[in-house]
């Protein structure tokens, strides 16, 4: 597997650090001696030489005796074993508790996480030491109990650290990626989630096992762990502070090891942690913070004129009335279009208007943590709004996405070939050499130059362009029957922007998928599209055949799109744009939310919200004046 793959390159790495080397010299040796002690050490911990009392180190005592001219080294090491073995239990418990706690709220979110937090807030308010002190109490001597209750208390810093990670990269478009995929959550979890947290939870472990050491050691010290005359760490420490003025030597054997240790083990979680950031990169697709909350913009009783309010039943997707909230502001409001069989339909406008949150809403998977909060998106004779078996089972086998940045649609952990025939596997439930095959042949398939070797790579290892036809591979491995493009050329360079989109024409044709492709750009739409649908702060304004559309805009805002189209723009004189900004969700006006940057806008248009309207066949406005712009002639 590809994390194999990609565990020792980060173990290389560390072993570059001469202060990981070190500590994991100490730490592999002082399990090892401890383990083998009765292999190693000369005398039995428990025997006494009273003739060599407190004595300094000597051939026959590697490390001097104690009061009772018990060999140190020897105690030194079979007292390594019950410390081991209680770092271990508290080790253990904390990775179940801590890890798992924090993983499954990250990941879940909503009540789950909010229940975990406050369990969490709790577990870190108690005193750990007093209730561990209190474990001792009810049960004398034993250090499992102690130990696990405080693996139980020292929770909390995993669980924080695992939750905020986990919450981070559940808003990776790899996880997205994977979700329309048809990956069910325990299947992401372990795939796509857990490897990137490998490092995190190694450092964490590391640091608590660092603390679990003092901890033991502190309790064998009071004498609460292993009793007398069983050798402990805590123990040694003991009786050396008793002959400290007769035999300050004694604090060496006794002290300098576990000191050692806890140094070793924090260095050890410093070297993974610093050597982790080296390894990812900071992800591109930073997630950003739900939008402030309302004033709620008016709830508009959206008239779908031109569009039924029932679904159609010859649409391979219908959408009606979608309305998503983001942080309780809704940010795409009423929204409504059909995509027949083998059509692509554009959906355009600028930065901010709600084109990737309608893409998006249609998946079920709405960013920044929002919700569809009212409508219907009919696949295939489904509706998928409000059901979770209805979207798992359309989700990369019915519908699947592209999105803008490859880099971030593919699992940085794996190979093409493993992602690609995982999909494969998945949809097709072909055997492993059957899905390596189909790989080979869907990378054949979008252009991809050499397929063995390129399936050989990890997705750093592919240039930009390379990547998004992996990622339009994967998008079809499932046979999809309708594609999901988030301004699939936006990250690439000019000239591969063209390679991409002659390959999804030529896959269009080809296959005859339908596709949903959200862009800024009129040349995509004039590419690609056979209708197209302009979006303005969170409404459909205009849709339209491409051609008509193009010809005679019906709407100000789609007229001032295509006059600001870059494409037209004459050497020498500055690009046309249209003034203003798109407002924020938050500050969307009454009337129409356009007005405020439109030429034609009049009174009546501020007024009241304005209904789309079909001023002809097959074609929609949300314009109260666009005979004017019919009349002016306005043009590109
Ligand atoms: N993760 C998020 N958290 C909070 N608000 C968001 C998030 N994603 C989108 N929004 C808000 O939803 C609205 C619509 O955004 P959306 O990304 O759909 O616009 P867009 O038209 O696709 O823009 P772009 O072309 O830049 O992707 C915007 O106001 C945006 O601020």
């Amino acid at each position: 597997m590809t994390t194999t793959k990609t565990r020792p390159a980060l173990a290389r790495r560390l072993l570059r650090r001469p202060s990981a080397v070190i500590a994991v010299a100490w730490l592999v040796t002082l399990t090892a001696a401890s383990l083998g002690a009765p292999l190693i050490a000369a005398h039995g911990p428990l025997d006494q030489d009273l003739t060599q009392v407190l004595a300094l180190p000597s051939a026959a005592h590697p490390l001097g005796t104690d009061s009772l001219g018990r060999d140190l080294l020897s105690r030194l090491l079979y007292g390594g074993q019950p410390a081991l073995l209680a770092v271990a239990e508290a080790l253990a418990v904390h990775l179940v508790v801590g890890a798992g706690l924090g993983l499954v709220a990250g990941y879940l979110g909503g009540w789950v996480d909010h229940l975990t937090t406050r369990i969490g807030d709790l577990l870190f308010a108690l005193p750990a030491i007093v209730i561990v002190l209190v474990v001792l109490s009810v049960f004398p001597g034993n250090l499992h109990a102690a130990m696990v209750t405080f693996g139980v208390l020292g929770s909390p810093s995993m669980i924080r650290v695992l939750r905020s990670r986990t919450l981070g990269i559940r808003q990776e478009m790899y996880v997205a990626a994977a979700r329309v995929s048809g990956l069910s959550d325990a299947q992401i979890l372990r795939r796509h989630v857990l490897p990137r947290l490998t490092s995190t939870v190694i450092v964490q472990a590391a640091l608590f096992s660092g603390v679990a050491v003092i901890i033991q050691a502190g309790l064998g010290f009071l004498g609460l762990g292993a009793q007398p005359p069983a050798p402990s760490w805590g123990g040694l420490v003991a009786d050396a502070s008793q002959v400290i003025d007769r035999d300050p030597w004694m604090l060496v054997p006794a002290g300098v090891p576990l000191v050692l240790t806890v140094i070793a083990l924090m260095a050890l979680g410093d070297a993974i942690r610093d050597t982790a950031v080296e390894n990812w990169s900071v992800s591109k697709l930073a997630a950003s913070g739900p939008v402030a909350p309302p004033p709620v913009a008016e709830e508009m009783a959206e008239e779908t004129a031109g569009t039924s309010r029932a679904p159609d039943p010859d649409a391979l997707l219908s959408v009606r009335d979608l309305t998503v909230e983001i942080g309780g502001v809704p940010v795409v409001q009423g929204v409504s279009f059909d995509v027949m069989p083998g059509e692509t339909l554009g959906v355009v406008g600028e930065s901010g208007c709600g084109k990737s949150v309608t893409a998006l809403g249609v998946l079920g998977l709405v960013p920044g943590g929002g919700r569809v909060v009212r409508g219907r998106v009919v696949f295939d004779g489904v509706d998928l709004v409000g059901s979770p078996e209805g979207l798992a089972r359309v989700r990369g086998s019915g519908i699947a996405y592209v999105s803008q940045d490859p880099m971030v649609g593919l699992d940085p952990t794996f190979t093409v070939m493993a992602q690609l025939a995982e999909a494969v596997r998945r949809h097709l439930g072909t055997t492993r050499e059957q899905a390596r095959e189909r790989v080979l042949e869907l990378l054949a398939m979008v252009g991809v130059p050499d397929p063995p070797s390129v399936a050989r790579r990890h997705p750093h290892q592919l240039s930009g362009g390379l990547a998004q036809r992996v990622l339009i591979a994967l998008a079809l491995a499932g046979r999809p029957r309708l594609l999901i493009a988030d301004e699939p050329t936006t990250a690439l360079d000019v000239s591969v922007q063209k390679e991409i989109l002659t390959l999804l024409h030529t896959l269009q044709r080809r296959t005859g998928i339908a596709v949903l492709i959200v862009t800024h750009d009129w040349g995509v739409v004039a590419t690609l599209c056979h209708r197209s649908l302009v979006m303005y702060a969170g409404q459909v304004v205009e849709q339209a055949d491409v051609e008509p559309m193009f010809v005679r805009p019906l709407h100000p805002y789609t007229a001032g799109l295509l006059a600001a189209n870059p494409h037209q723009a004459v050497s020498g004189h500055p690009l046309v744009t249209i003034p203003g900004a798109v407002p924020p969700p938050r500050d969307w006006p009454v009337g129409c939310r356009f007005a405020a940057r439109c030429p034609h806008a009049a009174d009546d248009c501020r007024a009241a919200p304005v209904a789309l309207v079909q001023p002809e066949q097959a074609r929609l406005t949300r314009c109260l004046h666009f005979e004017e712009l019919v009349d002016e002639g306005v043009r590109r």
